[in-house]
């Protein structure tokens, strides 16, 4: 039997840069987007469709994806939020859309000028259209695990909403923890629920690390049957309008902990390492990964004290 294999969506280009101070020019991110694909990245959200002046590290999303190099297996997918967003997206040439939804009605309306019934009703309007032009799409349900305004969010009401956008024909639910204030037993309660439907959909997860269980909620969504993981090289990104927002998961941290459990992800870990330095170089900062700064294991080289 073959080993299983859980995908991970590279979201650097998109979450990863959404909230840095540092705006990078767009041919900064496609020489990122180039180490990204040499590392082996095949799913990669490299873009998103919202307000320029509200989130002016995306104002360069159509050049962005007219500048990412086009290779079989990869696919690009653009974050929208609304109807423009859907327009300007397939426009640009995506290859799949992610549509967010928050469970959390004033987180909703703070992040895109909607509470949840409404932008759930645009949603599935949205994800109609992006089939009928021939794109997979994506819900992501943010503030799945807990809201920085509301505090606990009803699990019930998150699986109303995945369940709602699967009946529409959604092909895949993605559930984020926008804040990072979530624990692997809301991870597995989501996913067995899921999973209990029946339905063949793809259930991806989104987590930030920003509470030190993002690499535990990664490992419990694998062992109760995630399909796809988010990940950004580096450990960067966070939501501009959750306070205190801080990184996804790393990607080369989230994929030496596959690697090491026998999952193959198909990175190359040296060098997602040397990527991450790079992206700590053009944010002038040190990004929170930690295999870039250990090493990977067993090592090329064996110190001897
Ligand atoms: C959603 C909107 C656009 C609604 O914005 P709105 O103000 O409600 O839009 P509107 O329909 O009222 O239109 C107002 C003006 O905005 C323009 N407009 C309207 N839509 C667009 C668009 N798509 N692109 C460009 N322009 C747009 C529109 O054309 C109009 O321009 P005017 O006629 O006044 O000149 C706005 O609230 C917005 O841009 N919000 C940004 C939210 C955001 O980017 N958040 C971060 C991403 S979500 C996230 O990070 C969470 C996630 C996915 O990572 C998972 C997790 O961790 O939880």
């Amino acid at each position: 039997m073959s080993a299983p294999t859980v995908e991970i969506v590279e979201v650097a280009l998109r979450d990863g840069l959404q909230n840095e101070p540092v705006v990078l020019p767009t041919a900064d991110k496609l020489r990122l987007l180039d180490g990204l694909l040499a590392a082996g990245a095949r799913r990669l959200e490299i873009a998103s469709f919202v307000h320029p002046r509200l989130v002016p590290a995306m104002a360069d999303a159509e050049a962005v994806l007219a500048g990412a190099r086009r290779l079989p297996g990869v696919t690009y997918a653009g974050l929208v939020l609304n109807r423009r967003g859907l327009e300007r997206a397939l426009a640009a040439g995506v290859d799949e859309i992610d549509v967010v939804v928050c469970a959390s009605d004033t987180f909703s309306r703070r992040n895109q000028n909607a509470g949840t019934e409404e932008s759930m009703a645009e949603a599935l309007e949205i994800v109609a259209d992006a089939r009928a032009a021939g794109l997979a799409a994506t819900v992501t349900i943010a503030t799945a695990f807990g809201c920085p305004f509301e505090g606990e969010i009803d699990p019930a009401r998150v699986l109303g909403l995945a369940r709602r956008a699967l009946d529409a024909g959604a092909g895949e639910i993605a559930f984020a923890d926008t804040i990072g204030c979530g624990v692997p037993d809301q991870v597995a309660h989501l996913a067995s629920a899921v999973r209990e439907w029946g339905n063949p959909a793809g259930l991806r997860f989104h987590f930030h690390n920003t509470r030190n269980t993002g690499y535990a909620n990664a490992w419990a969504a694998v062992e109760h049957g995630a399909t796809a993981l988010d990940a950004s090289v580096g450990g960067i990104g966070g939501c501009p309008f959750a306070p205190r927002a801080t990184g996804n998961v790393a990607t080369e941290d989230l994929a030496y902990l596959l690697a090491r459990s026998g999952l193959a992800t198909g990175l190359d870990l040296d060098a997602l390492c040397a990527l991450s330095g790079t992206v700590g170089e053009l944010l002038g900062k040190q990004v929170p990964a930690l295999l870039p700064r250990a090493g990977t294991f067993p090592p090329s080289r064996v110190d001897v004290p």
